[in-house]
């Protein structure tokens, strides 16, 4: 018998204790699952890159039961050939020609959060952090994915604002359901029988009929040529009904395309809203941080409007970023999973285990991040030890199936950051001691930020 995960200590500290104890390489059971926990970077890179092909799919609890039909189609959830395939099609989507057309809506909405903490300093009111840049996210993904306009920052009860968080939301109906998948593998069948999955099915209802809605819309107005969003690029690669094309070169189907529709809303929304929470309670707390960053997007930028190539020179901006993904990364931990017998750390390992690669333990370890709870951005922009190994800093995971939105994600971060520190300042926040929620799917605060704010005279 080993050891027992305390929920009290908290995924993190249970980790740390436990790589003390055992080395960099931890087998554990998930219920019934062997799972291997590893910190080593050899073995990341391994995993992640090196031997790819063996661990090209995510360890999930419950095997794949869990996710509705459409989820399993996105390409987060896919496996095997079925992910390649998908991964392959999506990736011009992401180019740097295709990003740079994006740049509109992200400053669109960028001016109105910006406006908005203008206006709660004006009026004397704390912001909280995850409204402003939950609203922001969920605003900035349904704009350059869909081209739609939601102005959630000016009105929070549109539905895809409620629809959105509550698909996100890791509440106790979705904690039972783990739990008894977990202990009982066999009613994931069942549950899948009658349709129950891990997400609520009103919310995987609801953004499959309005994305449905989108293409049939887009397809019979024929308005494509107009737009530039994931939406239409996708349609752009959609297959035609040629029955006899082999599986590897099919383009992808109507309902595919919804499938990667909901997985942008699902990838999207809370890690951008995360990482933005997380910065600018970090700024509130550095002051001089704040400062050197508004110093730069004065001299780099002056009053022209960010775009995908200007804000690439704001490099004390991406230490900043940076940091704030090492001490908080959005995503906790990544997971894969063998499809065959393989070999780790000169030990076999049987076809089916999982694997997880705790993002959040390898950021704050200090034989990694010397004074790994100091934020000190320049740890980013050092030629030192701390930015030699990209296998210790994963916030976008490693390998062919890293986060295929890192580009997206950090110039919508950086853009947002210049329109904000244009006109305002963070003076300061609470909750005096952050703490921080580990068991949802993203990682958020506990209680929530409340940011003061002064606007820039
Ligand atoms: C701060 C923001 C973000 C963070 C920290 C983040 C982090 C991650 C991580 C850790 C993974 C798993 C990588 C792995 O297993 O190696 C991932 C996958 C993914 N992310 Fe992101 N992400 C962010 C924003 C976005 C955005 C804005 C989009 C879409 C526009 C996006 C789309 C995806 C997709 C589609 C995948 C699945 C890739 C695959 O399985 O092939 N992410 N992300």
């Amino acid at each position: 018998m080993g050891e027992m995960y305390d929920p009290k200590t908290g995924t993190t500290k249970c980790i740390a204790a436990w790589q003390q104890r055992y080395g960099r390489v931890i087998p554990i059971f998930c219920f019934w699952d062997p799972v291997l926990i590893v910190t080593d970077p050899a073995i990341v890179r391994e995993i992640t890159v090196k031997n790819f092909n063996t661990w090209a799919d995510r360890y999930l609890l419950g095997h794949g039961d869990m996710e509705q039909q459409i989820i399993k189609k996105g390409v987060f959830f896919a496996e095997g050939a079925s992910w390649k395939r998908i991964r392959r099609i999506m990736t011009p989507t992401f180019s740097s020609t295709k990003l740079k057309q994006l740049t509109y809506h992200i400053n669109l909405t960028s001016g109105r959060l910006a406006q908005k903490l203008r206006d709660l300093a004006v009026a004397g009111r704390p912001a909280n952090a995850k409204n402003c840049f939950g609203a922001f996210a969920l605003d900035v993904i349904c704009g350059t994915a869909f081209g739609l306009d939601t102005n959630s920052l000016q009105n929070r009860d549109v539905p895809f604002m409620k629809h959105a968080q509550s698909l996100l939301s890791f509440d106790r109906y979705v904690q039972m359901r783990l739990t008894i998948v977990g202990l009982f593998p066999w009613i994931g069948k069942i549950f899948q029988m009658f349709n129950i999955g891990f997400f609520k099915n009103r919310d995987v209802c609801f953004f499959k009929e309005n994305i449905m809605a989108l293409i049939k819309d887009r397809k019979e107005n024929d308005t494509g040529h107009k737009v530039a969003d994931f939406l239409q690029l996708l349609l752009n690669a959609e297959a035609s009904d040629e029955e006899d094309i082999k599986e590897e070169e099919r383009k992808l189907t109507t309902e595919e395309i919804t499938a990667q529709g909901i997985i942008f809303i699902m990838a999207g929304y809370e890690t951008s809203s995360s990482l933005l929470q997380f910065l600018s309670y970090e700024l509130a707390r550095n002051q001089e941080v704040q400062e050197k960053l508004a110093q730069e997007i004065q001299s780099a930028l002056g009053e022209t409007e960010p775009t995908y190539y200007n804000v690439k020179t704001l490099k004390y901006m991406e230490a900043v970023i940076n940091e704030t993904l090492r001490m908080y990364p959005p995503v906790v931990s990544l997971t894969r999973q063998a499809e065959v017998d393989t070999v780790i750390n000169g030990r076999t390992v049987p076809a089916g285990t999982g694997v997880l690669i705790p993002v959040a333990n390898l950021g704050r370890d200090p034989e990694f991040f010397p004074d790994p709870h100091v934020f000190r951005p320049e740890r980013f922009l050092e030629k030192s030890k701390e930015n030699a190994s990209p296998l210790t800093f994963l916030p976008f995971g490693y390998g062919p199936r890293a986060c295929i939105g890192l580009r997206v994600a950090m110039m919508e971060a950086k853009i947002a950051l210049v329109h904000i520190l244009r006109i305002v300042r963070v003076t300061s926040a609470t909750p005096e001691h952050l703490e921080l929620e580990e068991y949802t799917g993203v990682l958020v605060p506990k209680d929530p930020i409340q940011l003061n704010l002064q606007v820039v005279p």
